[in-house]
C-alpha cells in the first residue's frame, strides 16, 4: 500500500491517501469471515477467510469450481451465505449506505445488443440515481469513448469487457469485484486490463478484488494473492511472499562438460535429477544458487546455470492439486462471452 501520500481533510478528520488517488474515495477494506455457502451435497465456499486492502490488487486465485464466483456473490450481497460475514469496513452490502458508490462488479454480463454501449450505460445511471454524464466519463476511462455510440451486440469481446468495466466504474466506487475479467480477451486487451487494474488500485486508491484461475494471469498484476482450493483458503499472502516460499518448486537447468559426475554430487545430496542431451541436466528440488554452490564444492565446471520456471505456477499446482471441482457452473462466462453487472445498483 502507497499510504505516503496527500493529507486531506479538515483538523478533525484528517486522513493520509496514497498519492494520485481520487481524493474523494473513501478506502475501503473488505473483510470476509468464516463465510461459508452449501449447495445441496455440494460445499461450495467453506470456512473462509480473507480480507482485502485498499490501494492494492489482490488476486482471488484457485481452479474451476473452487469457490470463488460464489465467494464474490455473497460478498456483493447476491447470494445469502449459510454462515460468516462479508464486511466494507464493517457493514455488509445490505446496510451500505451507498451501495453504488461503495462497491462496483464484474460477474455476468447481459447486454441489450441493439443499444449502444453509452445507452447501457445510461440506463444503469438512471437506475442508480447517477448523473448521465457518468457514461461518456467511463466511457473514456475505459478508451471506449469513439465506439460509445456503436451497438453493444457489434462490440468485440475485449470491448464487452471494457464496457462491463466500465458499467463497474459508474458509481466510483471504492471497491471493485472483478470476476475473471480476462476471460477471453487477447494478449493486448490482457496487457491493457493489467495496466489499468493496477492504476485502479494504485493511482486511485481503490480496493480491487479480482479472480482467476491461472497464476500466470495474476504474478505481474496483483500485489497479493488469495489461494482457494474446493471452497476453503489454501495460501493467503503477497506476490513476494508466495514467491520466496516458491523457491526450490521450479527445475533449474545446468550444462556442464561433467554430467556424469554433477548427476551423481546432485542426486547423492537428495535432489531430482534428470540427464538430457547435449549436456544439459534439469535439477528439481533445488535453486540455481545451490545447484552452483554444489557443483563448486564439487569442483565441477559449468556452462550454463538458470531457473527453468520461478516456480511459482507449480508451487500453485501444488497447493490447489486435485481440488477442482468439475460439477457444471450455471454460467460460463468463457464460452458466452458475456460478463458484467455492477451489483452495486
Ligand atoms: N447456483 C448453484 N447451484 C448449485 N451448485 C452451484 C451453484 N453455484 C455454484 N455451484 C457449485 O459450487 C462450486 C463452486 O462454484 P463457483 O462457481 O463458485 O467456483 P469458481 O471457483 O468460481 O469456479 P469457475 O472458475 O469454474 O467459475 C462448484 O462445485 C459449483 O458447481
Amino acid at each position: 500500500m502507497r499510504l505516503d501520500g496527500r493529507t486531506v481533510g479538515t483538523r478533525h478528520e484528517e486522513r493520509v491517501i496514497p498519492t494520485g488517488t481520487t481524493a474523494h474515495l473513501e478506502p475501503v477494506r473488505v473483510e470476509v469471515r468464516g463465510l461459508t455457502k452449501d449447495f445441496g451435497p455440494v460445499r461450495a465456499v467453506d470456512d473462509l477467510t480473507f480480507t482485502v486492502e485498499p490501494a492494492s490488487v489482490t488476486g482471488f486465485l484457485g481452479p474451476n469450481g473452487a469457490g470463488k464466483t460464489t465467494t464474490m456473490r455473497m460478498v456483493l450481497g447476491l447470494e445469502r451465505p449459510d454462515s460468516g460475514t462479508a464486511t466494507f469496513n464493517g457493514a455488509t452490502y445490505a446496510s451500505l449506505a451507498a451501495p453504488v458508490r461503495t462497491v462496483g462488479a464484474v460477474l455476468e454480463t447481459a447486454f441489450h445488443p441493439a443499444r449502444s454501449g453509452r445507452n447501457h450505460l445510461r440506463v444503469y445511471c438512471r437506475a442508480a440515481g447517477l448523473p448521465v454524464s457518468r457514461a461518456d466519463d467511463v466511457l473514456v476511462q475505459v478508451g471506449l469513448a469513439d465506439a460509445g455510440g456503436r451497438r453493444a451486440g457489434g462490440y468485440s469481446l475485449g470491448m464487452r469487457q471494457r464496457l462491463a468495466l466500465a458499467t463497474a466504474l459508474l458509481g466510483d466506487p471504492s471497491v471493485l469485484v472483478l470476476d475473471e475479467p480476462a476471460n477471453g480477451l487477447d494478449p493486448e486487451g490482457i496487457q491493457w486490463l493489467r495496466g489499468f487494474i493496477r492504476h485502479l488500485a494504485h493511482d486511485q486508491g481503490r480496493t480491487v478484488l479480482v479472480s482467476s484461475h491461472l497464476l500466470s494471469e495474476m504474478e505481474h498484476t496483483a500485489d497479493r494473492v488469495v489461494i482457494v482450493g474446493a471452497g476453503r483458503l489454501v495460501r493467503e499472502g503477497s506476490i513476494a511472499e508466495l514467491r520466496s516460499g516458491a523457491q526450490g518448486e521450479g527445475a533449474v537447468l545446468v550444462r556442464s562438460p561433467e554430467t556424469t559426475r554433477l548427476a551423481e554430487v546432485l542426486g547423492a545430496a537428495g535432489l531430482g535429477v534428470r540427464p538430457g542431451g547435449d549436456g544439459l541436466v534439469t535439477v528439481t528440488g533445488s535453486t540455481p544458487a545451490d545447484v552452483g554452490a554444489r557443483a563448486f564444492q564439487a569442483g565441477i565446471e559449468l556452462h550454463e546455470l538458470r531457473a527453468e520456471s520461478s516456480g511459482l505456477e507449480e508451487l500453485y499446482f501444488r497447493l490447489t492439486a486435485g481440488q477442482e471441482q468439475y460439477a457444471a457452473s450455471t454460467t460460463d462466462t468463457t464460452t458466452t462471452g458475456t460478463t458484467t453487472q455492477g451489483a452495486a445498483r
